[in-house]
């Protein structure tokens, strides 16, 4: 019997909710064991000779992070989600080898333990809670500790612009500040409050707002994603509700219903914007185990 784990793409910040929300897209990264009793770890894939294909792989090494006595298996991995492109590609690895390992091991692993572990592995849990769990997400540490609660997500479509450069998340958060000042602290926690408020309610006028105030990284990050104001500014001249950087970047995610999607692509390519523009849902079911 085969076994296929599925995990979602992920779109993190959503603005203010910098390095807490988060929300599960449908995109997928598949995970199949074509063989669970292998002489030594492998995984086939067409991610190019930068990602390795033992157990260097990150996928692997989460497996053996959750689960060090995991048998070695033969695994192949497909994904729809591009990698370094702020779309979670890194999580939906770690939470596929968290997956993995779940499955395989003698002793019960919880939901928490993999949320756990996988925070640990990623730095922050704003990508990695809702490729686990589906949905909208807002997490906190506690105690060292991830805590995540799901929610569902207010907008009737999602349509992500994603350049044809990569960003590695480690080269965006290099100029985040060190420090913000106490005054604009206290600003960015209240919009950031006021946004999840906004999204529980289903406020879609004020997520528009709120959405597009951060304090803590766009301002920072503009420099690396010129196109962000620009796309923003084209989303305003359609009525779009709202565009944030998807995590790290560079691609940009703008709620707007569909059938304004056509309308905002053509000025977009008018402006001379070359990326990819791709329609996304909510996926609200979270890594699962198919066989
Ligand atoms: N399927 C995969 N298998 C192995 N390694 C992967 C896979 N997907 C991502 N990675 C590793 O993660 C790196 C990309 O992670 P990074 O955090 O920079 O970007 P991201 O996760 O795509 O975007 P963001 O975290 O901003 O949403 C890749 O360069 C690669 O090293
Ligand atoms: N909150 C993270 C998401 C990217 O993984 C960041 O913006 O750096």
């Amino acid at each position: 019997m085969s076994v296929k784990i599925v995990v979602p793409a992920s779109s993190a910040n959503l603005g203010p909710g910098f390095d807490s929300l988060g929300l599960a897209v449908d995109r997928y990264l598949t995970l199949e064991v074509l063989d669970d009793e292998a002489s030594k770890w492998q995984i086939e894939h067409d991610f190019g000779p930068k990602i390795p294909n033992d157990e260097r792989n990150l996928i692997i090494k989460a497996a053996l992070a959750l689960e060090p006595k995991l048998s070695p298996k033969r695994l192949k991995v497909t994904s729809q989600i591009p990698l370094a492109r702020g779309l979670g590609s890194s999580s939906s690895a770690i939470v596929a080898g968290l997956k993995l390992a779940q499955y395989f091991a003698q002793t019960a692993y919880t939901t928490e333990d993999l949320l756990q572990v996988a925070t640990k592995l990623e730095g922050h849990p704003d990508n990695v809670a809702p490729a686990l769990l589906g949905g909208l997400t807002v997490s906190v540490m506690l105690n060292g500790r991830p805590h995540s609660i799901c929610a569902s997500f207010p907008a009737e479509g999602l349509l992500a612009y994603i350049p044809d450069f990569e960003l590695a998340t480690k080269e965006s958060r290099q100029v985040l500040p060190n420090e913000l000042s106490y005054k604009t602290a206290v600003r960015a926690g209240s919009l950031g409050n006021a946004l999840v408020a906004a999204l529980l309610t289903n406020d879609l006028a004020l997520v528009k707002e709120l959405l597009e105030q951060d304090l803590y990284h766009e301002p920072y990050r503009q420099k690396l994603v010129p196109h962000l104001q620009l796309l923003r500014k084209l989303a305003h001249e359609v009525n779009a509700d709202g565009t944030y950087l998807s995590g790290a970047g560079p691609t940009v995610m703008t709620l707007i219903g569909p059938a304004k999607m056509e309308t905002l692509i053509k000025k977009a390519r008018k402006q001379g914007l070359t990326g990819k523009f791709i329609k996304l849902e909510v996926d609200t079911l979270g890594a699962r185990v198919e066989r």
